[in-house]
């Protein structure tokens, strides 16, 4: 029987866990072996990998982060220690790849394609929505809610007194995240790297709502900009009201994955075992305009992260 190990790779995300469920359950019905490797790179170099049954993955889709767990590992950067992974997976007659993770982990198993001609396909899973050519990251979803539940008590806090609060979100160089929750959670103002901001412009709105009546602000900022400190101060001397900075940090990366995100598990990972049945070697799986595809590696590469253009207008006049 052919070997395909699973493996999870980056920063965790909701979703890698029904996805690694889905992978096996899958690869068995294809009369496949599926391995799981722990820790990701970590564990394909030190040979952490073991056979999985439909018993390893059961009662895991529910759980949040990745029961495989994940590393960044610096030793992958060397061919030497990829040189021991080929050999470990050699060892166990594992010929084929699924990763599921972030840009990183597909330019680690494309060095290790180019290196060994291992196939892989990759399942985009990164609560930042940065991987081009993908609309859909697992993970995102569930992030999203997570952040809308901790705005909107934020909320709660912030118009019982006259306050102004400062929210940074995660999502490295993208501001999806911010944008899609300033508008599900109705904020004032959002800061992101995709937009250009106008603060003077902003005090004018502001002032003027607090004229007729506004008691509180709501800012959400894309850790990208680097601005969360900055614009706290700034909404204190520039709008004169009490502001206090929260900064969500890792527990966006938590909690039990939404339905959406289980299902699009679901789906990713079955398109992931169909590429490497159909004999594609680098291919990462793509959910565009509604429709679930891949593409090769290089294009995802090669290509710029678009956000949806409709989210982006629609944060416009919360930046002027
Ligand atoms: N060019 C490369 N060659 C070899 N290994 C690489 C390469 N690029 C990345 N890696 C490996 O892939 C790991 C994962 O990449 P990275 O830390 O960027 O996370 P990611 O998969 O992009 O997920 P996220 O951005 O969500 O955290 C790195 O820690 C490193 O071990
Ligand atoms: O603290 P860590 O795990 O190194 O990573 C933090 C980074 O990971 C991400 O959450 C992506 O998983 C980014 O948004 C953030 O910048
Ligand atoms: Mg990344």
């Amino acid at each position: 029987m052919e070997g395909i190990a699973i493996m999870t790779s980056g920063g965790d995300a909701a979703g890698m866990n029904p996805a690694v469920k889905s992978a096996v359950d899958y690869s068995i019905s294809k009369g496949l072996k599926p391995y799981l490797i722990r820790d990701g790179l970590r564990g394909m170099i030190d040979g952490d990998i073991s056979a999985a049954t439909r018993e390893d993955v059961s009662g895991i889709l529910h759980r949040g982060g990745t029961v495989l767990r994940s590393s960044r590992s610096k030793r992958f950067f060397e061919y030497e220690y990829r040189k021991q992974a080929y050999d470990n997976l050699q060892k166990l007659g594992i010929n084929k790849l699924i990763v599921i993770g972030g840009d990183g982990s597909f330019a680690a198993l494309n060095q290790f394609y180019a290196d060994f001609g291992v196939p892989f396909a990759g399942i985009p899973a990164t609560i930042d929505n940065d991987i081009p050519g993908t609309d859909y990251c697992l993970g995102v979803d569930t992030a999203l809610n997570m952040i809308r539940d901790s705005v909107d008590s934020i909320r709660d806090t912030a118009t019982s007194f006259n306050r102004a609060f400062v929210i940074e979100t995660m999502g490295r160089d993208c501001g999806y995240l911010a944008m899609v929750s300033a508008l599900s959670s109705g904020a004032e103002i959002c800061i992101v790297p995709e937009l250009e901001y106008d603060l003077d412009a902003i005090g004018q709105r502001l002032r003027k709502d607090i004229e007729n009546g506004r008691s509180s602000i709501l800012a959400i900022v894309a850790e990208g900009t680097n601005m969360a400190e900055y614009l706290t101060r700034w909404i204190t001397v520039n709008l004169n009201m009490e502001t206090r900075l929260t900064v969500l940090g890792h527990v966006q990366r938590g909690g039990s994955p939404t339905v959406n995100d289980r299902i699009m598990a679901y789906k990713f990972s079955v398109a992931a075992v169909d590429s490497l049945l159909a004999g594609h070697t680098n291919k990462i799986m793509v959910f565009r305009e509604g429709q679930l595809g891949a593409l090769d590696i290089e294009t995802v590469n090669s290509s710029k992260v678009e956000l949806d253009p409709q989210i982006i207008d629609l944060c416009g006049h919360l930046t002027k």
